[in-house]
């Protein structure tokens, strides 16, 4: 119980914002108009069920006149029940695709607000797949809950209805036991409450475990599908690497856990199916086991027990709710907790952003990056590395050095401010535009040129300021390519795209250039020549790189090392023994 009302509790916090939104006029007349449908249909269903008892009272009295009278009434009912149907069916699609939209765009907005995706993953699994939340359970939520809510209105009005149908045949046509009236008023609605009551717990009992392993179904499906886009992604690496049997056992391992959950989920659907099909069985003929007694005594017409027979029906079907849509509840129930741990995920990121271990203040004076008192923590709380009054100044150009894992990257990172995990803090001067260039620069798939001035729009930059840059970095051949769609980290070498890399950060020209290992696929002399088109085209910025090559301290003019005390690193000047080159 206490589950139903959380699940419910979560529902409405999840689906209420849509019609509070600034689609709500057109959200609220379409659900409106898609209940007031549902209405109608009940009213068309209590029409058709009177109509039950007058077309077979005709049919048992050989009343031909009733008879024709009563297929053309029948014909007219009919063809307003198919018209209803049919734009039922239609706004409910319609708003479907509306809502949809509307929390695709907002889960979008906030998945991909600052760094939350990065902090999402940061934080561990606890919003495995966002992909799938916002591309499969927003549309399965958003079905599910109008299909069930919907469902679920016209069970309570035809109840309602019905009931009072019900209870009123049951004086019509009164109980018949061994040749005697037993006169309990609406025993008939009484029969259909035991019957549905006892049918809903029994489902309960059988179903139950469905939700839970529908949730894991679409986990394991999830991160098969996950798996099968890396190994698409890295086809290459795996190629190389002959990788394939590797490959296929690990992807052959995650679809077993799929088959395998399925496997529970069929098992347990099949005794769910063998109870609900029995149980609709059982319906059919449950009425009539009630009521025959009393037509073969001649207290009630075939009218009356046709008539009895449909509304029994119809309130057994309406009070069987849950058993029929009990597979569609325990799909939903899991659609609602997966959205719920999504939008969780998403607040503790947004939490984390607000207050940081780390702080990001502006810096009071001058134009350095300050660390102070910063240490870099790993996401358990481990020690990673430490920097105290530390500066980041002007126009000098930094080299930073240091062991295989001792942070480098993180601090980076920290920089950039997406890493919050430590204390501290970093000053940046107020308005400075910060660049990190990684070793493998991201381009988006589509025209070359969007693709190189990413993240800024296309027309921030001309064809020819991008040509430009393509040729200063070397690339001249495909200054002639900037409007060719291509998936351009696939197919350019790594030493293109960090080409490329370096050009993005030439039209970008921020104030301070962050250089994580961004040349090291290049040879020496290439990268020599991109860091004098650096120090030439862009004089004011200020680069700090992380690199290895002895080489690169011919660019630098201020080498500094994160060197081993105690648990962790902490990053100081080195004194250089050999004068920087002149380049
Ligand atoms: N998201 C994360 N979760 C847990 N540990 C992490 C995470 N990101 C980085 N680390 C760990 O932090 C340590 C520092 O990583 P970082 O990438 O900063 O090293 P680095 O000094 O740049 O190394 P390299 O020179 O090899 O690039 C590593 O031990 C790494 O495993």
């Amino acid at each position: 119980m206490t589950n139903i009302r959380s699940t419910l509790a979560t529902v409405w916090r999840i689906a209420v914002p849509y019609f509070k939104s600034e689609d709500r006029r057109m959200g609220r007349i379409l659900l409106a108009t898609v209940v007031v449908i549902e209405l109608a249909v009940v009213g068309l269903a209590v029409l058709f069920n009177r109509w039950n008892n007058v077309f077979y009272n005709a049919l048992q009295e050989r009343d031909y006149n009733v008879f024709a009278y009563q297929l053309g009434y029948f014909c007219v009912l009919a063809a307003i029940f198919i018209a209803l149907k049919v734009y039922q069916l239609y706004l409910n699609q319609w708003l479907q695709i509306r809502w949809r939209r509307w929390m695709t765009e907002r889960y979008l907005g906030e998945w991909l607000h600052d760094s939350n995706h990065y902090q999402m993953q940061l934080q561990g699994d606890a919003a495995d797949n966002p992909d799938q939340r916002i591309a499969e359970d927003t549309q399965m939520f958003v079905e599910r809950t109008l299909l069930l809510g919907i469902g679920l209105l016209n069970s309570v009005v035809t109840l309602a209805s019905f009931v009072v149908i019900l209870w009123g045949l049951s004086n019509e046509a009164p109980l018949h036991v061994f040749g005697q009236d037993v006169p309990i008023p609406g025993y008939l609605v009484w029969g259909a409450l035991i019957y549905a009551t006892i049918g809903t717990a029994l489902t309960h009992w059988i179903g139950s475990p469905l939700a839970d392993l529908n949730f894991r179904q679409q986990r394991f499906e999830a991160d098969f599908r996950f798996n099968l886009v890396r190994a698409r992604e890295n086809s290459e690496q795996i190629a190389l690497l002959r990788g394939e049997t590797a490959e296929r056992g690990k992807l052959s391992s995650r679809f077993g856990l799929v088959a395998d959950n399925f496997m529970r989920i069929m098992s347990r659907t099949k005794k769910l199916t063998a109870f609900t099909a029995s149980y609709s069985q059982a319906s059919i003929i449950f009425p009539y086991i009630l009521v025959a007694p009393a037509y073969f005594a001649q207290r009630v017409q075939l009218g009356g027990l046709m008539q009895t027979a449909s509304a029994f029906n119809s309130v057994q079907d309406s009070l069987s709710f849950f058993v029929t849509a009990y597979r569609t509840l325990a799909e939903w129930q899991s659609v609602v907790a997966r959205l719920d741990g999504f939008e969780a995920s998403i607040r503790n990121a947004t939490a984390q952003r607000a207050n940081p271990g780390i702080s990001r203040v502006v810096a009071q004076s001058g134009d350095a990056i300050g660390l102070d008192d910063l240490e870099l923590t790993l996401p358990a709380g481990q020690p990673l590395m430490r920097a105290d009054d530390f500066r980041i100044s002007g126009k000098q150009r930094t080299l930073i050095a240091g062991p295989s894992g001792s942070g480098k990257s993180t601090l980076f990172r920290a920089i950039a401010g997406i890493w919050p995990f430590g204390s501290g803090a970093i000053a940046i001067p107020a308005g400075a535009t910060i660049m990190m260039l990684p070793q493998r620069p991201y381009f988006p798939v589509g025209e070359l040129h969007a693709a190189i001035v990413y993240p800024s729009e296309t027309a921030a930059f001309s064809a020819a300021q991008v040509a430009e840059v393509v040729k200063d970095v070397g690339l001249p051949a495909l200054a002639d390519r900037l409007g060719e769609h291509g998936h351009w980290n696939r197919t350019l070498s790594l030493g293109e795209q960090q080409r490329l890399g370096v050009a993005r950060a030439l039209l970008h020209a921020p104030n301070y250039l962050f250089l994580d290992e961004a040349t090291a696929s290049l040879d020496e002399p290439s990268e020599a020549a991109l860091y004098r088109l650096l120090d030439q085209k862009l004089p004011d910025t200020t680069i700090v790189s992380i690199g290895h090559r002895s080489t690169l301290n011919a660019f630098h003019d201020r080498d500094a090392v994160l060197g081993r005390s105690g648990d962790s690193f902490t990053l100081q000047d080195k004194v250089r023994t050999v004068a920087p080159a002149q380049s």
